[in-house]
């Protein structure tokens, strides 16, 4: 096969930033996806209707001329959401869904939640009005190591949010894990989980071995080879629970490559290259549509986009090793092969 057609893709779990990364982020998703779920995890965070309405326009300010790429917003929970402002915001279409954070876990974080029995009326909320509920799923107890802290949290907190709020639509964001893949698959209707390009090229030894890696570095942490090869499993299977979810996090290099960097990979530029190359490594090119392009729609109950993509198959594809912004340099993520599919 050398070339494929797609609807047009969208990203269920996008990083756009704020101010000059926006400006040279907006443009970089604009081109080759129709919608994405922003995360609301600004400084300081995206937590009323009003604030979300304020950051969609910018970032349709950011957009090139003509663009007709649509950003769906979140919400940021704290323990000080008004159910009635959540409510409203998602009632007069501002807002698509609302992001749980535990506190301290990733990356702008701190106002997340500590107790969650805090946020039940906000779920309850939720469910009743059928808004979905994105997780960023690992415990942050010093204890608990953090290759383990996402089937830690699935057990310990998502599954009992999940019984005590019957109804509640979750997306179990950026899974990493065998048991992420195994609890959305047990999930039905109501559960569904996105996966990130990186996590189908990186396991854990890409971070360590040979040196350490900045731009390999994000949260969820990339974990043991197993885990890798249940998500490409689950990403390549066709099956509705599971969509794209880029997690695309631009930080500047000077942030990255530090005695403490960031995590984050930014991944925009070439994800559809690099999710057509490991379609295609798996055999399931015949699959790539359905994980980029008709899973998300159809668990948000929105219509597939009608624009297509073509992708051909060629020479290696080049891509900038970085993406200059306002605020500095950005590192591409680099998948470690050639590229051969490139988007037309
Ligand atoms: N994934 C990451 O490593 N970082 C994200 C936050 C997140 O999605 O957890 C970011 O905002 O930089
Ligand atoms: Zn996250
Ligand atoms: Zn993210």
């Amino acid at each position: 096969m050398t070339k494929i057609t797609l609807r047009r893709p969208d990203d269920w779990h996008l990083h756009l930033r704020d101010g000059a990364m926006l400006a040279a982020m907006a443009p970089e998703s604009a081109r080759h996806f129709a919608r994405a779920i922003i995360m609301p995890n600004l400084v300081p965070p995206v937590v009323t209707g009003a604030e979300a309405a304020a950051y969609r326009d910018r970032i349709r300010a950011a957009l090139p001329e003509g663009s007709d790429f649509t950003p769906l917003m979140t919400l940021y929970l704290t323990e000080a959401t008004d159910p009635d402002d959540l409510a409203r915001a998602h009632a007069e279409g501002i807002v698509t869904a609302a992001k749980l954070y535990p506190a301290g876990a990733t990356t702008n974080s701190a106002s997340g939640v500590r107790d969650f029995d805090k946020v039940r009326p906000v779920l309850e909320r939720m469910a009743e009005i059928g808004m979905p509920l994105c997780v960023h799923g690992e415990v942050v107890d010093a204890e608990i190591d953090i290759f383990d802290r996402e089937a830690v949290f699935i057990d310990r907190v998502l599954d009992p949010i999940r019984r005590a709020t019957p109804g509640l639509r979750v997306v179990m964001e950026h899974i990493t894990t065998r048991q992420g893949v195994d609890y959305a698959r047990s999930g039905g209707a109501d559960l569904g989980a996105t996966i990130t390009t990186h996590h189908l090229v990186l396991n854990r030894n890409h971070i360590l071995v040979g040196g350490i890696r900045p731009h390999y570095y994000c949260l969820p942490v990339a974990k043991r080879e197993e885990h890798r090869l249940a998500l490409r499993a689950a990403a390549t299977s066709g099956e509705g629970c599971f969509f794209l979810g880029t997690d695309s996090a631009p930080h500047v290099d000077a942030a990255k490559e530090s005695g403490c960097g960031c995590a984050g990979c930014f991944t925009a530029t070439n994800t559809l290259s690099v999710l057509a190359e490991v379609f295609e490594q798996d055999g399931a090119l015949d699959r790539l549509e359905a994980f980029t392009s008709l899973n998300g729609p159809a668990f948000y109950g929105l219509p597939a986009n009608e624009a297509r993509v073509v992708l051909q198959r060629g020479e290696p594809v080049s891509y900038p090793a970085r993406i200059e912004t306002g605020a500095g340099p950005v590192t591409v993520f680099d998948p470690g092969f050639p590229l051969h599919w490139r988007v037309l």
